[in-house]
């Protein structure tokens, strides 16, 4: 047996997969075949949905039947409303509500949990379906009761990302948002096997189901150095534009031992290429509004961090990641800050999926091992002797 260590399994290759490719050292990320910044500003989110779970793009009759096949299952039960009204009420964070509301999803669902489907041309289980379809009506019923309102109902009418945000808001939103938002779901999809895409597959190869593989997925991507990053990236970039002084931020920070979120990366030692795509939809979006003075803190703040990052760790190179530019954007979009990672989840749903039945594909129980450093040689006492 190997006996080495890899903490944090840092390189070590884990799987084959269709899905996406990422090249670390050259900054680049392909989905299904398609460079990122080809396919994330032209798709719809359902096409690159169906991309995921089929290995190919689809048709237009395909795409009409998988999008009206996907708004058909965006309705919640009374049961499931009941959980999040309670999140609400109780003040849970919106993952915590998103991981109890993904937990309830399958109140309201007959299908089989525990696909044996393989990845590829056949139908996806209605379940993988179900789930991508219900994740923006658990957030958006969630966040109405926390704001005193009513859920508002989905509508079968408007796409995924257009049909989010008329659920959070009440509102049908404007072509150019919708399209801002569409971006960033396409964009963060996929990315091989990152810790909570890890998880589903792990979760999946014990044969358990789909809902405990999303389950316990957003419980994975909730943590501030996966998913959780975007929010505090905000509220940063925030007290930057009020200070006036990036430098004098970033110093105090890196001087205190803290990091800069939305900064360094596992596997890229360039520029996050998801940082560019996601910067120019942000510019795109916001550059008739009076937040362009905003925008522009951030493009100097990016600057000045990753410089002092370089002095700071110069044998390990920092670079931008996607969630600085994450925050931007979905600020842009007017999702608020406290959905920003519930929103990552409402795209990574797919990709957990897609990689879940991959797994389930050609399947191997995921165990590693450990090397024991406890104590040896102990011997029984009892209680009263101790
Ligand atoms: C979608 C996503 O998941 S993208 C990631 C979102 N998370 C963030 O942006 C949080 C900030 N970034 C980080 O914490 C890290 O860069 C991670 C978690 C993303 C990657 O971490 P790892 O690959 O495990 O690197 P690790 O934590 O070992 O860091 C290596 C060194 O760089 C430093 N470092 C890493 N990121 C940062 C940062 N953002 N700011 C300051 N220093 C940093 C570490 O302190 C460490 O320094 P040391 O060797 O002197 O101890
Ligand atoms: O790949 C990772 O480790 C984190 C990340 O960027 C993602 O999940 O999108």
């Amino acid at each position: 047996m190997n006996d080495t260590i890899t903490p944090g399994l840092e390189g070590v290759t884990v799987a084959e997969t269709r899905l996406s490719d990422i090249d670390g050292e050259n900054g680049e990320l392909v989905i299904g075949g398609y460079p990122i910044e080809e396919l994330a500003t032209r798709a719809t989110y359902e096409e690159t949905v169906f991309l995921l779970f089929h290995d190919r793009l689809p048709t237009a009759a395909e795409l009409d039947d998988f999008r009206s096949d996907l708004a058909s299952r965006r309705g919640i039960s009374a049961s499931v409303r009941d959980v999040l009204r309670h999140a609400a009420e109780a003040e849970k964070p919106a993952m915590d509500a998103l991981r109890m509301g993904t937990a309830a999803a399958n109140l309201d669902t007959d299908e089989e949990a525990r696909p044996f489907h393989p990845i590829g041309d056949e139908a996806t289980p209605a379940l993988a379906r179900r789930l991508v379809a219900v994740f923006p009506t658990i957030i958006a019923t969630y966040w109405r009761y926390r704001q005193g309102s009513d859920p508002v109902e989905p509508r079968e009418d408007l796409g995924h990302a257009a049909n989010y945000l008329y659920m959070l808001t009440g509102d049908r939103p404007d072509e150019a948002v919708v399209r801002g938002l569409e971006t960033y779901l396409n964009t963060v999809i996929d990315h091989g096997v990152n810790a909570s895409t890890f998880t589903a597959r792990t979760v999946v190869s014990t044969e358990s189901d789909l809902v405990s593989a999303a389950t316990a997925a957003v419980g994975s991507l909730k943590g501030p150095l996966h998913g959780g990053a975007p929010g505090p990236v905000l509220e940063m970039l925030r007290d930057v534009h009020e200070s006036g002084d990036p430098a004098g931020y970033v110093t105090e920070k890196l001087a205190a031992g803290e990091r800069l979120m939305g900064f360094g990366h596992r596997v890229y030692r360039v520029r996050d290429p998801r940082a560019a795509v996601l910067s120019s939809a942000t510019d795109r979006l916001i550059a008739e509004s009076s937040d362009v003075d905003f925008f522009e803190t951030v493009r100097e703040f990016e600057t000045v961090a990753v410089e002092a990052l370089r002095e700071h760790n110069p044998d390990r190179r920092l670079e931008t990641n996607v969630e600085f530019y994450t925050a931007a954007l979905l600020d842009g979009v007017g999702v608020p800050k406290q959905l920003f990672t519930p929103t990552f989840g409402v795209s990574r749903v797919a990709g957990w999926m897609a990689h879940a039945l991959e797994q389930l594909d050609n399947n191997t129980l995921i165990r590693p091992v450990s090397r024991y450093i406890g104590e040896t040689n102990r011997s029984w006492t009892p209680a009263k002797d101790r």
